[in-house]
């Protein structure tokens, strides 16, 4: 006798490019990628713009009948059918957008990059906890089987004890006159929307670092890291080329992270470059093809491998049905289980871990003195904030 899956019933804040991608990801059937405990149900979406933007989401990811459509985040967070909300906003609005989901008694899964700065993300778990609601950074990458068995490799001991890892996520996006081909109200290099390469991009090469050399220090042995940093700020005052190196001298190791805007990680888009990142022992390294957020093939280079390489691929499942499968799910399933499970964090990305990264990115940020406007920085929650309510 099969029993009944856990269902998972989200509400979906704000109506762009990943709320689509993402939702449309909750809609394919688990089975389609081998899930059977659990699943999701879309029971709302709400558009800061209008209620016809949410609606005309709806067509768009081919949501079933009956899902509510929203004109304001308020109203989402108030729709006693959501128990969990996704903010799929800018970095700029996450924290006010999760202040706003948990006072309203809602569990969270927030996008990426978490917060603007580290004193937001303490304020966003206090409040959680405080609530006894679940909260998680949308890292999605770490959710990915890829990801797990490359934790589980390393745990293994397979290339010895890491001392080193080298991560780039970077974008060609290199205009003329030194420009880039963003326009300066893109959210990408807009400082009013938090833009810029570490906290859109760079976010992933620090997922890899901090998935090997922080996540996997045994619990007693934490070691935060030391930073250092180089910026190339864009004209807009977003940085566009951040350099990280992370030292954790206990554990004898380092972690370069690497993102930009000008030059991609590989310049055809074939990953004929090499890897995007190398982590690298005494014993092996393992090399994973970028792109460094959604991953899909690694290989393992053993020291008395005698030149034989192992090429392990990792694809993303679609359902067949709807023709879609991103590679977002995995992190929605671990939402659903957590609360099936009575768990109000994610062992795979723990809030003080995302903390911690919040904290390793500002201190970056200071570094290059990047700046951003007092509106998004604030860690005073406002309901009535313009990032709360769009303006209106
Ligand atoms: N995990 C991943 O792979 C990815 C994650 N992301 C993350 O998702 C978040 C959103 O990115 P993305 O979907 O690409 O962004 P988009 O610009 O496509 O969408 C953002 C949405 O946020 C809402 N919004 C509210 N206020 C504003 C504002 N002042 N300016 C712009 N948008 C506003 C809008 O929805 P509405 O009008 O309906 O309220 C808008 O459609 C970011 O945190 C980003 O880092 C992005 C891409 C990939
Ligand atoms: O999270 C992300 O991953 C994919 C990129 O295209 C996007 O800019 C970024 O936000």
């Amino acid at each position: 006798m099969t029993s009944q899956p856990f269902t998972l019933k989200w509400g979906i804040m704000a109506t762009g490019g990943i709320a689509q991608t993402f939702t449309k990801d909750l809609l394919t059937n688990p089975a389609s990628r081998g899930v059977h405990d659990v699943a999701h149900k879309l029971v709302a979406v709400a558009s800061s713009s209008s209620k016809e933007s949410a609606t005309s989401f709806l067509e768009k990811v081919k949501a079933p009948s009956g899902v509510n459509a929203y004109g304001s985040y308020a109203e989402l967070v108030n729709d006693p059918d959501v128990e969990i909300v996704y903010v799929a906003t800018p970095h700029s609005h996450h924290f006010q957008n999760t202040m706003l989901a948990l006072e309203a008694g809602k569990h969270v899964l927030c996008e990426k990059a978490f917060t603007v700065n580290a004193s937001q993300a303490r304020k966003l778990v206090e409040t959680a906890r405080a609530k006894n609601l679940f909260l998680m950074e949308a890292v999605w990458t770490r959710y990915f089987p890829l990801s797990i068995k490359i934790r589980e490799l390393v745990q293994s001991g397979a290339i010895g004890p890491v001392y080193r890892v080298i991560a780039d996520n970077s974008f060609g996006n290199d205009g003329p006159n030194g420009t880039l081909t963003f326009p300066d109200e893109n959210r990408m290099v807009n400082p009013d929307l938090a833009g810029g390469a570490l906290l859109d991009l760079g976010i992933y090469s620090l997922t890899w670092l901090f998935q090997i050399l922080y996540h996997l220090q045994p619990e007693g042995e934490k070691e935060a890291p030391n930073t250092v940093a180089a910026i190339n700020k864009y004209s807009t005052g977003a940085d566009e080329m951040t350099n990280i190196i992370l030292q954790f001298p206990k554990h004898k190791s380092m972690g370069i992270a690497m993102t930009c805007l000008r030059i991609a990680t590989n310049t055809d888009g074939q990953n004929s470059g090499g890897p995007a990142i190398k982590i690298q022992g005494p014993l092996g390294e393992i090399q994973v093809v970028g792109p460094a957020y959604s991953p899909i093939q690694y290989r393992i280079v053993k020291k008395d491998g005698g030149g034989k390489v192992e090429i392990v691929d990792c694809p993303i499942p679609k359902d067949p049905e709807r023709d879609w499968g991103h590679g977002m799910f995995w992190e929605a399933d671990e939402c659903a289980r957590c609360l099936r499970d009575g768990k109000k964090e994610s062992a795979t990305l723990p809030l003080s871990e995302s903390i911690v990264i919040m904290e390793v990115m500002e201190e970056a940020l200071k570094q290059g003195d990047v700046k951003y406007p007092e509106l998004i920085t604030t860690d005073v929650y406002d309901p009535k904030s313009p990032l709360n309510t769009g303006g209106k």
